[in-house]
């Protein structure tokens, strides 16, 4: 069994809008200690099974998982099938890349199970062909994503502290919250003073750089969000912020029975309520 996590962006910024249609990004992005569990099974015949009970989740070639064993099967001419198990546990659309991280695993584990002696950054770049959150997860850890996110500089562990998602009921599609984004006139984060923060452990300072220009978008497309960082900032969050391109907010807090209470404050009105911590350091540089 493997653990596929989800990631939030500390940062998210669109420097412009590329000539392919994709958006050149700069984002800070981490993993939490939510996860989905990946199992993967050789298969007698020659053929990709996905398996899950989540009837959000394809079980076709539309799920990221399936994309991920389809590319090693054709890139390297393997003959194996295998069946892939998925238990989802990071909400479906969410701006928490679950698609993304269970397609990572999947690289992960099948390069094992086939022996093809891939390497990390060879792994990553094939991600990236599947989508631009996937370099990102293979590595996992905390990383600094540039280009249409999958070029990776990798960052050291932030300072610890809870962090409580929020998953209002609604489920956001990244293609339309990009195409909605008005570029002139956004507020940009300031990438630089985050990473700061980051590299020298201040918390103060992480909360006080948070910041993410699709909120310009989904903010107004769906104000349930709005009213769920509000709400999260009234019960006593650090910091809040919406991830990737929604609708998921996370908080971020540093006290145990603040988090209890950001925690009960929120069940009232949202079902999907988490308390996760930071998972720390990914891979080291050099
Ligand atoms: C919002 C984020 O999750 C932040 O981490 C990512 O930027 C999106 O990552 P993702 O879901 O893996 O994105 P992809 O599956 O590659 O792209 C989905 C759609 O989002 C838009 N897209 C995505 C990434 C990017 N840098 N620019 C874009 O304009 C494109 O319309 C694309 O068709
Ligand atoms: N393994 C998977 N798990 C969940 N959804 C998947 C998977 N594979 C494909 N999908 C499809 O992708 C869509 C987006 O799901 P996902 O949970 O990856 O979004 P997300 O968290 O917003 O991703 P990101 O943050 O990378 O934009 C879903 O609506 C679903 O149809």
């Amino acid at each position: 069994m493997m653990k596929a996590p989800a990631k939030i962006n500390l940062t998210l910024d669109v420097l412009h809008k590329r000539a392919d249609g994709y958006h050149e990004v700069e984002m800070i992005m981490t993993t939490v200690d939510l996860a989905d569990r990946i199992e993967l099974e050789p298969l007698a015949k020659d053929e990709i099974k996905i398996i899950s009970h989540n009837r959000f989740v394809p079980d076709d070639k539309r799920n990221l998982a399936y994309q991920a064993a389809m590319l090693l099967k054709e890139r390297y001419s393997i003959r194996s099938g295998v069946a892939i198990g998925i238990e989802k546990v990071i909400p479906v659309a969410a701006g928490l890349a679950g698609g993304s991280s269970d397609a990572a695993a999947t690289l992960k584990g099948l390069n094992r199970m086939w022996n093809l002696g891939l390497s990390l950054d060879e792994l990553a770049a094939l991600g990236s062909e599947i989508g631009s959150d996937v370099s990102f997860c293979v590595y996992g850890g905390t990383a600094l994503a540039k280009g249409r996110g999958e070029k990776i500089q990798h960052l050291p562990s932030p300072p610890n502290c809870w962090v409580v998602l929020a998953k209002p009921t609604i489920g956001v599609s990244t293609a339309e919250v990009y195409k909605n984004l008005k570029i002139d006139g956004l507020r940009h984060p300031d990438t630089k003073a985050m990473m700061t923060a980051i590299q020298t452990k201040d918390y103060q300072k992480m909360c006080a750089n948070l910041g993410n220009v699709l909120e310009s978008v989904t903010l107004k497309l769906y104000p349930e969000v709005a009213q769920i960082k509000e709400q999260m900032e009234r019960f006593g969050a650090d910091a809040v912020l919406m991830s990737g391109s929604g609708p998921t907010v996370f908080g971020l807090i540093q006290h145990d029975s603040r988090m209890h209470r950001v925690c009960n404050g929120l069940r009232g009105f949202c079902d999907q309520v988490y308390a996760v911590r930071l998972l720390g350091e990914g891979i080291p540089v050099d």
